[in-house]
């Protein structure tokens, strides 16, 4: 155990386009200049009962900004897919542990293309049994809603797993990332961030806002005081 306390990580915005204007995609992305990361929900309509997007339309959003590319794949059989998002350049690609067969070998796989490996957990899904292989993992995702859909209102039952992970992580030294997704607004980020998130994906608030690098301001603004 690391008896030191880590210093916190400055914590980041993660806008999902998933409510963003999919006819105008290009645009849409500039009008978060100010983000940290888009993230990019990938759904397959197997592992949520929804489908956005696959690979090719991912290649064309990587052409069409600088900005870093969080990849979070609501998919069957990432063991298979999450390689391949990898290869485009994305920053982070994100599997799910409830989908992947071997995700030990998974995120080794991903670092070997030059990707950061994180893997999310569902709310009801518990964070102990992943506990020895979080060193493996660059960032872990604790879904606050279920996924599937943006919109969605937070759920505070993932708190305590949110304040779970935060110990364990500081046991590690604290550099990996804790990224929460789902419902997060001004009236719910504080919570999380008190909880011990540090990165906070942000769809409904951003996209919704006229002004959506305004809205992520003020999120940054809540959290930095
Ligand atoms: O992964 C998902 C949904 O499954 C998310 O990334 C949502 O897109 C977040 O949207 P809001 O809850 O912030 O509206
Ligand atoms: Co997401």
């Amino acid at each position: 155990m690391n008896t030191s306390t880590p210093s916190p990580r400055t914590p980041c915005i993660h806008p999902s386009i998933l409510n963003a204007d999919f006819a105008n995609l290009a645009r849409e992305l500039s009008r978060i200049s100010t983000a940290d990361a888009v993230h990019v929900d990938v759904m397959d309509n197997h592992f949520v009962p929804n489908l956005t997007m696959g690979l090719p339309v991912v290649e064309s959003l990587r052409k069409a900004t600088d900005l870093p590319m969080d990849i979070h794949l609501m998919i069957e059989d990432p063991d298979q897919w999450a390689p391949q998002y990898a290869e485009l350049g994305c920053e982070s690609v994100t599997f799910h542990a409830e989908a992947a067969k071997a995700p030990v070998r998974l995120a080794r796989e991903l670092h070997a293309r030059g990707t950061k490996a994180a893997m999310a957990l569902k709310p009801a899904t518990g964070i102990d049994q992943y506990l020895d292989m979080l060193g493996e993992l660059d960032m872990v995702l604790l879904m606050t809603v279920e996924p599937g859909f943006g919109g969605q209102a937070f759920l505070d039952l993932v708190l305590p797993k949110i304040r779970r992970a935060r110990r364990a992580v500081d046991d590690l030294g604290g550099e990996i990332a804790i990224q929460i997704d789902g419902g997060v607004n001004a009236e719910t980020i504080l919570r999380a961030a008190e909880a011990g998130a540090d990165t906070f994906v942000a769809g409904s608030a951003v996209y919704s806002a006229e002004d959506p690098d305004a809205a992520i301001a003020d999120l940054r603004g809540l959290l930095t005081g």
